[in-house]
């Protein structure tokens, strides 16, 4: 607007200034720096049981079953009437990938999926939105009219945890609540496998059309596959699925080889990477590896020590920068892998989630990069493509390193970020 007419001191508001921003929690994609996240909106019920529990009810330990209504209601019942349940904790895969990307990066994401339209106290969808980042903008959640998925969280003496998943209107989400404007303008878009079992429901028509509009609009896709059965049932559909849309694959080793044969994380992720541009393949007490691509041309040797396994000098070029095989004119597979953060915990509360705290690291520095480039896109990090702002190296560091602080927590979410000297995604603190 402008200032009607001079004044002989000053304008009483500024003309020439753009107008403030207020701050809003509501992502706005011209302005923000952002992940969007799509997901079965879940609660987790954590609660202690034995190995006999588990046989009991003919529950698969260490993975995430489905079971109907009914079944789940029986577990429950008797979980309340042990007095086995600990707490209720917000869930689902991707709802905790972004939340703790919030934290990390003390920014915003946005979470699509649904939501009880009518929320009481003490109800699922209530625990959700309670165990939540103010971060994670909820505005374009789908209302239902029943509960949120409800994931029984099993905990056994050796910390191992399994799923019983009751869905109730987690599968609801509709094509129509895929916001096009918000995906194109976002960082990255993250979802998991887990919608591909859900058979004739919306939400995996809602999946497909926010992988189609991330495509369109050249924002990278990241997937996560979830749980192994999940990809030893829907193997070919999700395979497919990647070849077309995914750009950074992440699982554990037991989906890595559940997906391509390979119980050899290595080999597995040689083999994925002839699909997709970047891997992430955790591997419990074994650590992690990130492996993926790079141009010939801008590749860049390791000083760490060399290493060789299934691949001779596998590591020799993890202090490269991810990029998209797309963008390289000689594409080189790079390999890196690190040991847990201090060889991992003394006392490991539960590993529940462990691999969503990688993934989240990940996607701070993608998103990192995103926004690097948009305030200096002249500066010489941005001289080739790159899909991330730090080496496999550092990065592998990094997600080591958050998933060693959801080790020893009880909570798959993080309550707070890394200690402040730590919350960089500079080389330079983590070489001393
Ligand atoms: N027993 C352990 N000892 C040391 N570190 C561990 C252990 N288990 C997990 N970690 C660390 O956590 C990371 C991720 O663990 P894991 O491979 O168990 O993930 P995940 O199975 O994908 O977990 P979730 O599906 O619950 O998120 C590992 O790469 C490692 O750094
Ligand atoms: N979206 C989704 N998340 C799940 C499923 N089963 C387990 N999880 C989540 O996986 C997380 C740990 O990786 C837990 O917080 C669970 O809520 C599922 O079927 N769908």
């Amino acid at each position: 607007m402008k200032f009607p007419g001079l004044r002989k001191i000053k304008h009483y508001f500024p003309v020439s200034q753009p107008k403030p921003q207020l701050p809003s929690f509501e992502v706005r994609p011209e302005l923000d720096t952002y992940i969007v996240g799509l997901d079965q909106t879940i609660v987790d019920v954590v609660a202690s049981v034995s190995d006999e529990f588990l046989q009991k009810y003919n529950i698969r330990k260490g993975l995430s079953n489905l079971v109907e209504h009914g079944k789940a209601n029986l577990i429950y019942q008797e979980l309340v009437a042990q007095q086995a349940i600990s707490d209720h904790f917000a869930g689902g895969t991707i709802g905790n990938t972004i939340h703790n990307y919030s934290v990390l990066a003390d920014d915003k994401s946005v979470l699509l999926g649904v939501m009880s339209a009518n929320i009481a106290l003490g109800s699922p969808a209530y625990h959700y939105v309670c165990h939540t980042s103010s971060k994670v903008d909820m505005n374009h959640l789908q209302g239902v009219a029943g509960d949120i998925g409800r994931g029984i969280t099993m905990i056994t003496p050796d910390g191992e945890r399994t799923f019983v998943i009751d869905p109730s209107d987690m599968d609801e989400l509709s094509p129509d609540y895929i916001p096009t404007d918000i995906i194109a303008g976002a960082a990255a878009f993250v979802v998991s496998a887990y919608p591909l079992r859900a058979t004739d429901q919306p939400i995996q028509q809602a999946m497909f059309k926010a992988l189609q509009d991330a495509k369109a609009h050249n924002v990278p896709v990241v997937m996560s596959l979830g749980t192994r059965h999940l990809v030893e049932e829907n193997r070919e559909q999700i395979l497919s699925t990647i070849k077309d849309y995914v750009n950074v694959l992440a699982m554990n080793e037991l989906e890595a080889e559940a997906l391509t044969g390979c119980a050899d994380p290595l080999k597995a992720a040689e083999a994925i990477l002839d699909h997709t541009d970047m891997v992430l393949i955790t591997a419990g007490p074994e650590g992690l590896y990130l492996c993926g691509h790079t141009d010939d041309n801008v590749k860049r040797e390791s000083s760490n020590p060399i290493k060789s396994a299934s691949l001779a000098d596998f590591n020799q070029y993890e202090f490269s920068r991810p990029m998209l095989h797309a963008n390289c004119d000689k594409p080189l597979k790079v390999y890196s892998h690190i040991d847990p953060y201090l060889g991992g915990p003394e006392r490991i509360k539960n590993t529940n989630g462990a691999g969503d705290g990688a993934l989240s690291a990940i996607l701070h520095d993608m998103a990192a990069n995103h926004f690097h480039k948009q305030v200096q896109p002249l500066s010489g990090k941005h001289e080739q493509p790159y899909l991330a702002y730090s080496s496999f190296a550092q990065i592998c560091k990094y997600a080591n390193r958050v998933s060693y602080e959801i080790l020893v927590q009880n909570a798959p979410r993080l309550s707070k970020g890394l200690p402040e000297r730590e919350d960089s995604l500079e080389e330079a603190y983590w070489e001393r």
